[in-house]
């Protein structure tokens, strides 16, 4: 029989953490006052040794694999006689809800900025093409947000090959965690070098969402795909404690779809954010994100504490 271990073995390189770190030191790389700074307004959680021993060695290969691609274009260049037009270079950012997805994306986007042969990097959230929410009433999704079916997939599509065919503006909408909703106002792209695409849909094929077979996938546009993983018992406590941190902020504002949940006790609170998770998130993962892993050209392993404990490359 085929296992998950199998594909593994066959298809990635695995490094243990302190295996991965060593990496960094190839070429000595250093964090200046004003990056640290930068990286603890993303999370004040986020450790400087996490950084330093995953993310810089990270920012590293893709510098050197987003090189060899802009060497490809030299080459086509020589080649054609003159430029092709190229979109930026698109990195995807897989996973559960609350594995850390748009935290490891904000870290990236820190860290390759830095670079100059890349220094325009956008970052956009796949949340902002789940349907508005009143489409998702009129289709009975309401519960079933993060779903295949809950996004307008048709949308990301098109914004996805504007994006990659060049187009000088391209714009992406956003989601509003405090309305629960689509807002206004859109995310104007103009030309990055890279942008870093983050989602748990961003692997997922027709194949995995019987019923919704289409193409082209969203990763026919990717260059490079990295999968955030954890258990399921780590991401069920992330996504509680997560939603604790919103009930005293976001669901405690004024417009938030969520206001009710501030009124809830501790108890109450987990208790709530533990049923989401059993009847949505948790089922979500399982059918339809975790399927999709081993397509990712890197998986990051992560721990208790959102430590990264192994991470896996292509071969
Ligand atoms: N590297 C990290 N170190 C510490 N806490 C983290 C880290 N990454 C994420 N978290 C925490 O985990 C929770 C989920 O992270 P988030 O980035 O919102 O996940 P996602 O985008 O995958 O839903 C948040 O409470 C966040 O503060
Ligand atoms: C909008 C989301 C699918 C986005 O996922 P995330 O970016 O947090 O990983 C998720 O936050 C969500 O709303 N899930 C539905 C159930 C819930 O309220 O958590």
């Amino acid at each position: 029989m085929i296992t998950n271990s199998h594909i593994q073995e066959a298809l990635y390189l695995a490094f243990e953490r302190q295996n991965w770190a060593e990496l960094r030191n190839a070429v000595p790389m250093t964090l200046s006052e004003s990056d640290l700074e930068g990286l603890r307004g993303i999370n004040e959680q986020l450790s400087i040794e996490e950084v330093t021993d995953i993310y810089l060695p990270l920012s590293r290969l893709l510098n050197l694999i987003i090189g060899a691609k802009q060497q490809r274009g030299v080459v086509l260049n020589e080649f054609l006689g003159k430029k092709p037009t190229e979109g930026p270079y698109i990195i995807s950012i897989a996973g559960s809800v609350a594995v850390g997805k748009s935290t490891t994306a904000r870290i990236l986007q820190a860290l390759l900025q830095h670079w100059p042969e890349h220094p325009k990097v956008d970052l956009v959230t796949t949340d902002g093409f789940i349907y508005p929410l009143a489409t998702l009433k009129r289709k009975g999704l309401l519960q079933r947000k993060g779903f295949p079916e809950s996004y307008d997939t048709r949308m990301l599509l098109d914004f996805i090959s504007d994006l990659k065919s060049g187009k000088q503006e391209v714009h992406a909408p956003r989601y509003s965690h405090i309305t629960y909703d689509r807002r206004e106002e859109t995310q104007v792209i103009r030309q990055p070098d890279i942008l870093i695409l983050e989602g748990l849909n961003v692997l997922q094929t027709g194949i995995d969402s019987p019923g919704l077979a289409r193409r082209p996938f969203v990763s026919d546009f990717v260059d490079f795909s990295i999968y955030v993983d954890a258990s399921e018992g780590l991401l069920k406590k992330w996504y509680i404690n997560r939603f604790l941190q919103f009930r005293s902020g976001a669901f405690s504002r004024q417009g938030s779809y969520f206001k009710h949940y501030a009124e809830l006790t501790d108890e109450e609170a987990k208790e709530t954010a533990s049923n989401i998770w059993d009847s949505i998130n948790g089922p979500n993962l399982r059918q339809n994100v975790l399927p999709t892993r081993e397509r990712a050209h890197l998986i990051l392993q992560k721990g208790a504490g959102h430590q990264v404990a192994q991470v896996m490359l292509r071969k």
